[in-house]
């Protein structure tokens, strides 16, 4: 057996459940209420009671906390999932943003380690957000493109 402590995960790292469904909150409260995502917002149901609470399920699976989401949502990819909505550069980037600003406001603060990981997931869900916005070549705009 390893004599070392296990490694944390970021689930771990963050501050758990509590400070997941913070920042899932902060974001849409920011979606919610902040003009500048208007376009992002619109794109959504009225009432987003569900989807925060989906939001902090799945941000728990990911960061390595419990998988109840990927049990109760068996086979369901992010990707796939937002591939008919439209996703735009312009509502990607408000995507984005609003998220940075969440965790900035909700993720740790206190120690470099904990402002380092809140700024690496706001990287990596960008680059996720970013690969949802439709390629050219299937919407058939390729020729626009160009
Ligand atoms: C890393 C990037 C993203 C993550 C992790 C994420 C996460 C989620 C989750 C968990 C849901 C709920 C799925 C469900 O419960 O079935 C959802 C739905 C949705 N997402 Fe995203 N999302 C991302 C990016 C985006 C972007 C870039 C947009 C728009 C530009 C967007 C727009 C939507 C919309 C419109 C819905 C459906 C909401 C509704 O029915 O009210 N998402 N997303």
């Amino acid at each position: 057996m390893p004599d070392t402590e296990p490694t944390q995960t970021p689930y771990e790292a963050l501050g758990g459940r509590p400070v997941i469904e913070r920042i899932a909150n902060r974001f849409y409260d920011l979606v919610e209420t902040d003009p500048q995502y208007a376009e992002l917002r619109a794109m959504h149901a009225g009432d987003l009671t569900p989807i925060r609470r989906s939001l902090a399920g799945w941000l728990t699976a990911w960061a390595g906390g419990p998988h109840d989401w990927f049990v109760e949502n068996r086979g369901k990819c992010m990707m796939s999932a937002h591939r008919g909505l439209g996703v735009s550069a312009q509502t990607a980037r408000q995507w984005s943003d609003a998220m940075a600003r969440a965790i900035a406001e909700c993720g740790p603060t206190n120690t470099d380690a904990g402002r380092a990981l809140g700024l690496m997931m706001a990287e990596r869900l960008d680059m996720m957000a970013n690969a949802m916005i439709p390629h050219p070549e299937e919407t058939g705009d390729l020729a626009a493109a160009e």
